[in-house]
């Protein structure tokens, strides 16, 4: 059932720009990259030349479609990945008062989540936030379903049949969580678990789109023996597995209480097999020197939420002490205790709470447009276990990629500039920018106007509707 190749081969020409490192963008003002039918890129020219000359250089190209962006403040960008946030929480984005954590999962949260065992609930809420996560530019992202198995499975379907990478975990609560939403026991648990990972697998079985992950809420929401089978599970099953650890200080007191003969948050995760290279942890706004140098040599993955970290109140995250010790880092919308769908928004945020924490600890801290944007898709990327596929525009790599239309120059004539209707964002590109200016500026004044197309594996899986006009493609 994975989504079969019968895509052209294609040639971009225009602008490339990526991570090379944390702190370094290459940018290609004029080149080409050739993607084949599988959606693999097969060479990357970065010099002009015309279509003739390209398509004599790469034979098997004769007769490949061509992409080009018709705006000079176009430019080709990987696809971004979103390492942690919760499908079923999307139509409460944005609510959250003046709750914190534990507050608002009881307000709001599991309300909402327990509501969607409604199948056809789960179909609008999960089709409209993968279309809504992919018109952001996100081409991979790992999902918190809910407990329901069907609705989970569903998730996995939808991300499938539209062509987002995706990592799908049913989520796993049996303690602490109200009567009407949680799992009767461990065995349920891992029954149901154990299911949604055969319906992934069963789908697309080389996981090439769609990967199950083992999804203990938090430490509060599970006991000591869900923990452990969870961990004997990813054993047995080799699958992902993502949590929360350390987001808010009234979360790691319970933590404490529920857990008084561990030694800390990660302590309960560490002992319970479920720090691993395939961990995903999000937030660590709050962890102990100890606790940093447990997930380090396990080797565990950070997602940051600074959105959300921010919206409800938990804190502001390390991250430049976090990437200076070696953690590999990636960001995560964590909707809906974040407010926004968008990596490009959470790159702004990610640069806004550093910039806090700058002004207590000094400017040091502070994280620059440029590693946001590797955190948004290189970081992503090894944070999800994908680093030689996507993230950058190497070849070898699959297509995954965005292609950013910051708007036509504007004109001279007052006039003119009355009668604009700004339909091509809130971006204001006057031309003589140099393209690491216009890059910056689309990261702090950009949003999803401005991605106008998405590819995945070299499938076309979104395109604005100004991507007619944005580009030409014969
Ligand atoms: N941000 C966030 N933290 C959590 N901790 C446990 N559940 C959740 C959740 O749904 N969102
Ligand atoms: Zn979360």
């Amino acid at each position: 059932m994975a989504a079969s190749a019968t895509i052209p081969k294609r040639i971009y020409i225009g602008t490339f720009v990526h991570s090379t490192s944390l702190t370094d963008l290459d940018i290609c003002e004029s080149g080409a990259i050739g993607v084949n039918e599988n959606g693999v890129i097969e060479f990357v020219d970065r010099e002009t030349s015309s279509i003739t000359d390209l398509k004599s250089k790469h034979s098997s190209y004769e007769d490949a479609q061509i992409v080009i962006p018709t705006n000079k403040n176009a430019f080709f960008f990987p696809g971004f990945i979103d390492t942690h946030t919760h499908a079923p929480q999307h139509p409460n984005t944005g609510l959250f008062g003046k709750t914190t954590l534990l507050s608002w999962l009881e307000t709001y949260t599991f309300p909402m989540e327990a509501s969607l065992s409604s199948l056809d609930k789960a179909r609008t809420v999960y089709s409209n936030f993968v279309s809504r996560t992919l018109s952001h530019g996100t081409t991979t992202a790992a999902y918190y379903a809910t407990v329901h198995v069907p609705a989970t499975n569903l998730l996995a379907d939808i991300c499938l049949k539209r062509g987002q990478r995706a990592l799908v975990g049913r989520v796993c609560m049996n303690t602490m969580s109200p009567e009407y939403y949680r799992d009767a026991s461990v065995e349920d648990a891992v029954r149901d678990s154990k299911a949604s990972i055969d319906h992934i697998r069963l789908i697309d079985p080389k996981g090439e789109i769609v990967q199950p992950i083992i999804t203990p809420r938090f430490a509060p929401s599970c006991t000591t023996e869900a923990l452990s089978a969870l961990g004997a599970l990813h054993r047995d099953t080799d699958a992902h597995i993502q949590t929360h650890i350390s987001e808010n200080k009234g979360e790691i007191e319970l933590v404490k209480e529920l857990f008084p003969h561990s030694k800390n948050y990660a302590d309960v995760y560490d002992t319970a097999g479920l720090l691993t290279p395939k961990t995903i942890l999000a937030h660590c706004v709050h962890l102990t020197p100890e606790e940093r140098k447990v997930i380090l040599a396990r080797e565990s993955k950070i997602s940051h939420c600074p959105a959300s970290n921010t919206a409800i109140t938990s804190g502001c995250a390390p991250i430049r002490s976090l990437l200076a010790e070696g953690h590999t880092i990636g960001l995560g919308t964590d909707v809906s205790g974040g407010f926004s769908p968008s990596i490009l928004e959470n790159c702004r945020q990610a640069i806004w709470v550093s910039r806090h924490l700058a002004m207590s600890e000094g400017d040091n801290v502070k994280l620059s447009t440029n590693e946001a944007l590797f955190l948004a898709t290189r970081g992503g990327a090894e944070v999800i276990g994908l680093q030689d596929k996507v993230g950058g525009f190497e070849v070898g790599k699959e297509w995954d990629a965005q292609m950013i239309d910051l708007g036509e120059v504007p004109g001279s004539d007052a006039e003119e500039a009355f009668e604009r209707d700004f339909s091509d964002g809130p971006c204001d590109v006057f031309g003589w920018e140099s393209w690491q200016e216009k890059v910056e500026k689309w990261v702090y004044s950009g949003d999803d106007r401005n991605t106008v197309a998405v590819w995945v594996r070299g499938r076309l899986v979104h395109k604005h509707k100004r991507f007619s006009t944005s580009a030409m493609i014969n």
